[in-house]
């Protein structure tokens, strides 16, 4: 058991290593993990929780060490990450004994380094033993205080302060700390909720349905995707906010429908379920390996009116003619800020620079796309990102450049009850803690008749 919890160990500051050196951190980089060290499959969890943990609460941690590692300025990297991966453990997790924590950090610093490093690695970690933590109420200024307290960049909180108030930015951050469920959508063209849910609990998995939308369901307990449901084609792992896509579209039988950047084709599978195989999807992705998920995604769930391309959706109208679409999703590239709970690393490497240039794609696709949907016809504009510059803002630059298009008031009438509250006129921003799901925008454009 110690033996294999040293390994767990050392195999997660590896990967706090590899997170470091800028891969950024992801399910297949701990999957490759596991399987090079041999970790036992009941070790999987500590090691996801040390990772998770310790990436999430990096700005903290470092808040902590700061004091106890001011004389130790040229600690190499991989030291910092021990120190923070063993404080994490200390502070956040109540069943590991700190001595315990302890004793194996300085047993992987002789082992990695050499005595003098384990020497720094026991001093400091006996030091905050000793001495306590410094206390956060030393931090005057609240929103750096919020910012250090819940692990995300000043500026970040600073911009949501201003774009939502204080009260809803430190619920959002809280929420970002906590570990989210795994939901997935039922592919009731082939089997009702409830079947499913049968089936599952037959497999072993704790689900439940759930309570935002009507094909969705909440796993409790284990990994839907290595299911035989889902290699049956009867499940699709997506978040309940991004199934909200396909309902703003208001998707009707027989329809024509573009969406515009589709890969993986959560949501093209989902207008294609909806579609009932009926109509025709046109999905469109900039990178070939990435269209090629969605054409066997679409296989795996049976669905045959999904056609895929590889394409520049800013060129699409040398392609294909104008007023061709029913409706068309914009499921635009963003800055994710509404997924960092899932991608713990994120919050570290944006820049707020980042945010204006994506805006610029955002209106340019928009730009692009809009001349293909037909007069009386929707577009859906929307992302997984929790910011007025690149959801509200892009969304009213593209209606004061194109008097042609309005905002679509009739939004809340095909939204799903629970979520109506949260509609304002044509759009809607979903904050990860307003359902407990994806921070996620989504705005709906109708062109005018004439
Ligand atoms: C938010 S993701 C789409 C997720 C997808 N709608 C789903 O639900 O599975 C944005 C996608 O846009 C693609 N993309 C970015 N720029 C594009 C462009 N100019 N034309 C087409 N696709 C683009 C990216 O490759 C990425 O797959």
């Amino acid at each position: 058991m110690k033996g294999n919890r040293k390994n767990v160990r050392e195999t997660a500051l590896e990967l706090l290593d590899s997170v470091e050196k800028n891969q950024a951190y992801s399910n297949l980089l701990l999957n490759n993990a596991i399987e090079k060290n041999k970790i036992d499959k009941k070790d999987t969890g500590l090691l996801t929780e040390l990772i998770y943990g310790t990436l999430q609460r990096r700005m903290t941690l470092d808040f902590y060490l700061d004091p106890f590692i001011k004389n130790n300025s040229k600690l190499e990297k991989w030291v910092l990450q021990l120190l923070r991966l063993t404080l994490y453990q200390m502070v956040y997790l109540d069943r590991i004994p700190d001595r315990a924590a302890i004793f194996e950090a300085v047993e992987i610093a002789k082992r990695r380094g050499h005595k003098g490093i384990a020497g720094v690695v026991n001093g400091v970690l006996r030091s905050i033993q000793r001495q306590g933590l410094p206390s956060l109420g030393a931090i005057s200024d609240p929103t750096e205080k919020l910012a250090i307290e819940t692990s995300h960049p000043v500026w970040l909180v600073k911009r949501w302060v201003s774009q939502f108030g204080y009260e809803k930015t430190k619920e959002m951050c809280e929420m970002n700390l906590t570990a989210p469920l795994q939901t997935a959508r039922v592919n009731v063209t082939r089997i009702s909720v409830e079947d499913c849910l049968l089936q599952l609990e037959k497999e072993g998995f704790l689900v439940e349905p759930s309570p935002i939308i009507p094909e969705a369901i909440k796993c409790l307990r284990g990994n839907l995707a290595a299911s035989n449901t889902f290699k049956e084609g009867l499940l699709t792992i997506q978040d309940e906010s991004s199934m909200l896509a396909a309902y703003a579209l208001g998707v009707k039988k027989d329809d024509r429908i573009l969406d515009a950047c589709a890969a993986p084709g959560g949501k093209s599978t989902h207008i294609a379920e909806k579609l009932q195989n009926s109509g025709k999807v046109l999905s469109l992705d900039l990178h070939e390996h990435k269209v090629k998920l969605i054409a066997e995604n679409a296989g795996r769930l049976g669905l045959t009116n999904i056609e895929t391309k590889k394409l520049d959706s800013r060129t699409i109208q040398g392609h294909i003619e104008a007023e061709t679409f029913d409706s068309i999703l914009l499921d635009a590239p963003c800055s994710g800020l509404g997924v960092m709970r899932r991608k713990p690393d994120m919050k570290y490497t944006k820049r707020e620079e980042d945010l204006s240039r994506l805006q610029q794609i955002q209106l340019d696709l928009l730009e692009a796309v809009s001349p293909l949907v037909k007069k009386g016809g929707t577009i859906v504009y929307s992302t997984c990102t929790v910011d007025r510059e690149e959801n509200q803002e892009t969304v009213r630059l593209f209606l004061e450049k194109n008097p042609g298009f309005e905002g679509d008031l009739s939004l809340a009438d095909r939204m799903p009850e629970a979520v109506r509250p949260l509609i304002r006129g044509y759009d809607i921003q979903i904050l990860p803690q307003d359902l407990g799901s994806d921070g996620f925008y989504i705005a709906c454009l109708q062109r005018k008749v004439d």
